[in-house]
């Protein structure tokens, strides 16, 4: 597995392909959204939790339209469009100034989570090669020179 993550050049339109069929032949429904249960778990408590709804009802309901997205992006049952409609990556992130650093710190904690889940490789490495490109969508904040670390 390579879990490399490649720069976001701000404003960029970033090419990428979704996952292959058997990344959710593997992991199936119901390991999505175990996979989400703890991505959750862990990115409320992360550098970028505030980001996230604190009410627990809020983020339940985020929650589910994320599991809803990656299981139709994945080549699943259209849940997203069928239920709450039309998904706009750039928009629904655009109340958030996400910076790379944010992105990295939503990437890692997929990562933590990814590490620990029983799928081949080959499934894996597709579904990380999709969120580290289509997750450079978000990226809408520059760092400014005076404050780079
Ligand atoms: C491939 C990567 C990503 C995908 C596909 C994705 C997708 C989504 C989806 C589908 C939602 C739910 C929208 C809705 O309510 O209908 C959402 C919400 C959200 N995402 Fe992402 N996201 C990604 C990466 C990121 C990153 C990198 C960040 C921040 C660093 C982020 C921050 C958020 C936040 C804060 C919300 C909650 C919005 C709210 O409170 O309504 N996401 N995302």
């Amino acid at each position: 597995m390579d879990y490399h993550v490649s720069k976001t050049e701000f404003g960029e339109k970033p090419n990428f392909e979704y996952p292959k069929p058997i990344f959710i032949e593997e992991l199936g429904e119901e390991g999505l959204k175990k996979l989400f249960n703890e991505f959750y778990d862990l990115i409320v408590d992360s550098d970028i939790g505030n980001f996230f709804p604190q009410e627990e009802e809020e983020l339940e309901k985020v929650k589910a339209h994320n599991v809803k997205f990656f299981i139709e992006a994945a080549g699943g049952p259209k849940h997203y469009s069928e239920t709450v409609g039309h998904f706009d990556m750039v928009k629904a992130h655009e109340p958030f100034s996400i910076t790379e650093k944010a992105r990295r710190e939503w990437l890692g904690t997929m990562e933590e989570v990814l590490r620990k889940t029983d799928i081949s490789d080959e499934a894996k490495q597709s579904f990380w090669d999709f969120l580290e490109r289509f997750s450079k969508h978000t990226v809408n904040t520059p760092v400014s020179e005076d404050f780079k670390i």
